[in-house]
């Protein structure tokens, strides 16, 4: 646990550019590395398991912190309260009268029974689980799930290689792994190695992809030589998946209003080996050339913009930077790109809607409201599809996963079907 003085400087710095929360604290800490490369790499890992730990326990530190949390308070408390630094430990770094804060924030530790600080959880948040039907104890719980940092999943390209064999190679390079429990494409890394230098990835054999969006491409079951929609495609993880389940023979349109993401996607595009992917910007989800597709598809995933607080574990940050207001915008938008996927099905055709937010109000009001204008869709069971997918796992009419039951990012997908 030792750590040193650039550490524990550095660390503050970080705190201070990332924490007004004004961008993403992913983005805001590749900024701070770019601007400070004398960082070694021990110590860049130091101050990112830092600067998360103090998002991840922010409620807590917060008031540990008192009335004012500078970034030294924080990092300092982190420091004593939540990585485990003894006085002893802290004594050669802080002034006198910090050696007696850090005493007081060490007894006021366990101190408080609020359930936001329990859960770690703001209390709009604490208020939407409330009016979701969960009890406190269970808030508590799913708070305290995604207060851990997440795995490290990645998904092999079975277009160039099998999942065995990835294993086996991993093996043979001391890559702590194990099989994915549900995905059977997936592998779970013990560690978090720079994956993104090893071979594999470099030759389009494995992709970075949570177990929990691998099953969502799962949950949509791409045939080969389909028409496909993938209409929120971002920068393409799910493209990804979807491509290679059609074993690159089809075609699948990957839609989105970002330049930017689905610039990014080309290169994925690229190491995958895939060529059945067409990219296509839109200007909305009325674009005119959605409507050139009508009734044609045989498949649409709609993984809509959400909250994201089911990736609270990699994404801390988004609990302070969500609101009541963002998930009402988020809300009326999701609602509007679904009923616009919703003229490409063929009848017989499937819909599958999906979000990364624990929120009922984002995941089943959102069909429900659907439902009652569109009474030529009906709900399948997600267990069923995921099962004629040969994945194990129902968790009721629709796919709800949490890291606490499922350990991957929470996600939430219902499976529609175009009846008539
Ligand atoms: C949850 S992310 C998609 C993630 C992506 N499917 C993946 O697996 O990596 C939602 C995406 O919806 C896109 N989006 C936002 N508004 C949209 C709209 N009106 N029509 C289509 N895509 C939209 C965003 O740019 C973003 O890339």
């Amino acid at each position: 646990m030792a750590f040193t003085s650039t550490q524990l400087a550095a660390t503050i710095d970080a705190v201070r550019a990332v924490m007004p929360l004004r961008a993403p604290a992913d983005i805001e800490m590749s900024r701070f590395f770019r601007e400070h490369p004398k960082l070694g790499a021990q110590d860049r890992a130091f101050v990112a398991e830092a600067v998360f730990g103090i998002l991840r326990n922010k409620i807590q530190l917060d008031r540990l912190s008192g009335a004012q949390p500078t970034p030294r308070k924080l990092t300092l408390a982190w420091l004593a309260a939540v990585y485990g630094l003894n006085l002893r430990e802290l004594t050669p770094y802080i002034t006198e009268s910090e050696q007696r804060w850090i005493s007081e924030v060490k007894a006021a530790k366990s101190a408080s029974a609020e359930i936001e600080e329990l859960a770690e959880l703001p209390s709009w948040i604490v208020g939407m689980l409330r009016e979701d039907g969960l009890g406190d104890e269970q808030i508590i719980e799913m708070g305290r799930a995604f207060g851990s940092s997440g795995s490290l999943d990645l998904r092999v390209n079975t277009i160039k290689a099998n999942r065995e064999a990835v294993l086996e190679r991993f093996s043979q390079d001391g890559i702590a792994h194990s099989p994915t429990p549900f995905s059977p494409h997936g592998i779970r890394l013990a560690g978090k190695p720079t994956i993104n230098r090893h071979p594999l990835f470099q030759e389009g054999v494995i992709e970075v992809q949570d177990e929990g969006s691998q099953l969502l491409g799962l949950l949509l079951a791409p045939k080969r030589g389909e028409m496909i929609v993938d209409f929120c495609a971002g920068a393409g993880g799910k493209t990804l998946l979807l491509g290679m389940l059609m074993q690159s023979s089809g075609r699948l349109y990957a839609f989105d209003v970002s330049e930017k993401r689905l610039a990014n996607l080309k290169p994925r595009l690229a190491r995958s080996g895939l060529s059945n992917v067409h990219p296509q910007l839109i200007s909305s989800e009325n674009d005119p050339k959605i409507k050139r597709l009508s009734g044609k598809i045989d498949r649409v995933l709609v993984d809509a913009p959400c909250s994201g607080l089911g990736t609270l574990r990699r994404n801390p940050d988004l609990k302070f930077r969500q609101s009541p207001q963002s998930v009402a915008e988020l809300n009326a938008k999701q609602l509007s790109i679904l009923t616009s996927a919703a003229r490409l099905p063929k009848v017989g055709g499937r819909l599958v809607y999906a979000t990364c937010s624990i929120l009922q109000v984002e995941n089943q009001k959102v069909i429900e409201s659907f439902l009652q204008s569109h009474p030529n869709f009906v709900v399948r069971d997600a267990g069923e599809a995921l099962a004629s997918s040969r994945v194990e796992l129902n968790t009721g009419p629709f796919l709800q996963l949490n890291p606490k039951d499922h350990q991957c990012d929470g996600f939430f997908a219902a499976v529609l079907e175009r009846v008539e």
